[in-house]
């Protein structure tokens, strides 16, 4: 694909806090906002208010202010949670998680963040597996070619948490999927 970043023109995001202002208005589900921007610190406020339930930002653009991030993050209402691209090493997120206020779910990036439709990282999964050896009760969410001939090892490297799209909305029956995916990783947790 020759796709070139364009630089930042403005400051608003088509899928942001107005759309899930208007998600509140009819749900009580919970809202899991995964932010991949630069300034993560810029949209805490507006997602809290907007009802968000869980706001995620990136370890790469947060080296020098994770903690005040999170810290503000938790009193808007939301919990916090930090994901890492897959070139970034799984220590990097370990301090967040040791925080004294901190992380309450860690996602890996089971492909490169930016489109959807891509293929599944396996090798990604010694990353899960060392986050679930390390914390028992973490949420561990993977984002990225997950469907039903992923799923299993990403559930049974002790993933729990997982984000779904081409697989669920590009599916004649997207409940029946949605269903498999939570059937295995409610097996590995019976096993675990
Ligand atoms: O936002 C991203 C990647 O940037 C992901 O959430 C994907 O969009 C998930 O889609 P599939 O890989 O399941 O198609």
């Amino acid at each position: 694909m020759n796709w070139v970043s364009p630089k930042h023109f403005v400051p608003n995001l088509t899928i942001g806090a107005p759309v899930i202002e208007s998600l509140r208005k009819h749900t009580k589900a919970y809202l899991d906002c995964h932010l991949m921007v630069t300034n993560p610190s810029d949209y805490v406020e507006a997602f809290g208010k907007a009802g968000a339930s869980g706001f995620t930002f990136h370890i790469e653009v947060a080296r020098d202010n994770w903690k005040e991030l999170i810290q503000n993050i938790k009193a808007k209402g939301m919990r916090p949670g930090v994901s890492l691209k897959p070139g970034t090493p799984v220590e990097d997120v370990f301090p967040l998680v040791e925080a004294e206020t901190p992380v309450e779910l860690v996602l890996v990036m089971t492909v490169e963040p930016g489109f959807g439709g891509q293929k599944f990282m396996p090798e990604m999964m010694d990353k899960v597996r060392t986050l679930r050896k390390k914390y028992q009760s973490l949420d561990i969410e993977v984002d990225g070619g997950l469907g039903p001939s992923t799923i299993d090892a990403a559930a049974s490297a002790g993933a729990n948490c997982i984000v779904a799209g081409s697989s669920v909305f590009g599916a004649p029956d997207p409940g029946q999927v949605i269903s498999a995916l939570r059937k295995s990783v409610e097996a590995s947790q019976i096993k675990s």
